[in-house]
């Protein structure tokens, strides 16, 4: 499998009522397989940048094309949710379901009837059940599967929805802020299973510095505008990306 390349192309995003741009002409492009870490201070842009990558934010202006797609296409958009893993900053678990029920349905595009059958009666299609067991396993979650999520805590609703995330073998993993509420064994475990993901590309935007300096490339965003991008920035580059005031 091959990851997904992303090439954003002088790119301004700016929502109705901001005088401000989210993003002010940004370019980057990232190759199929590349893994990064997308830094910045609070508001800089980060989950615009990841957002709009799957059409849930629309550019004002630039080119946007995630493994060739076109994510403001209605049926590329649908094409590219299908081999993206994304784990967004507030999860947007289902309600009223079990944690299992929740990680298999990030698949559901791909099911027939049968499968539908089995995830109704509380069951997991055999097509996932060797990788849910893994990722559970992996995750310290196989004991809470049958909780609906409303009764998990934070962390093991990250947990859930990463494992959601990573159920597919996605080509690209998006990841927002995922680790911040996890205690330090299960963030490394949850930055070990997105990077492992076989050729996948990844972009994982986090404000803890020590973890994306494990990242061979950082892009930094500051005020809607790349900051920085390569190597992981130093002790000074990094004073500077995270500066008040412009
Ligand atoms: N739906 C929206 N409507 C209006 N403004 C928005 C919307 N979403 C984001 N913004 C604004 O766009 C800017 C960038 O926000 P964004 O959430 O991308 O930042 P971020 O870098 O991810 O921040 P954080 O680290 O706090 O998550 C902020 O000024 C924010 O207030």
């Amino acid at each position: 499998m091959t990851g997904a390349d992303i090439v954003l192309e002088d790119v301004t995003v700016t929502f109705a009522g901001r005088a401000v741009p989210a993003l002010d002409r940004v370019s980057v492009s990232v190759r199929a397989g590349e893994q990064l870490a997308l830094v910045g201070p609070s508001g800089a842009g980060k989950s615009t940048l990841l957002r709009l990558l799957l059409g849930g934010v629309r550019p004002a202006g630039g080119r946007v094309r995630v493994g060739g797609l076109d994510p403001f296409a209605t049926q590329q958009v649908r094409q590219l949710r299908q081999f993206t893993g994304y784990v967004r900053q507030r999860d947007d678990l289902v309600p009223g379901v079990s944690a299992r029920t929740n990680i298999l349905m990030g698949q559901s595009w791909s099911w027939r009837m049968p499968d539908w059958w089995a995830v109704a009666r509380g069951r997991v299609p055999s097509r996932h059940a060797a990788r849910l067991a893994e990722l559970a396993e992996g995750h310290g979650i196989t004991d809470i599967l049958d909780e609906r999520v409303e009764n998990l805590s934070g962390g093991q609703r990250q947990r859930v929805a990463l494992a959601r995330a990573l159920l597919g073998d996605p080509r690209l993993l998006l990841a927002d802020e995922t680790t911040s509420g996890l205690d330090p064994v299960n963030a490394a475990r949850a930055v070990a299973d997105l990077t492992s993901v076989e050729g996948a590309t990844v972009m994982l935007s986090t404000h803890d510095v020590s973890l994306a300096g494990r990242f061979a490339r950082v892009v930094a965003l500051r005020a809607g505008r790349i900051a920085h991008d390569g190597a992981p920035p130093d002790a000074r580059e990094t004073e500077l990306i995270y500066a008040h005031g412009s």
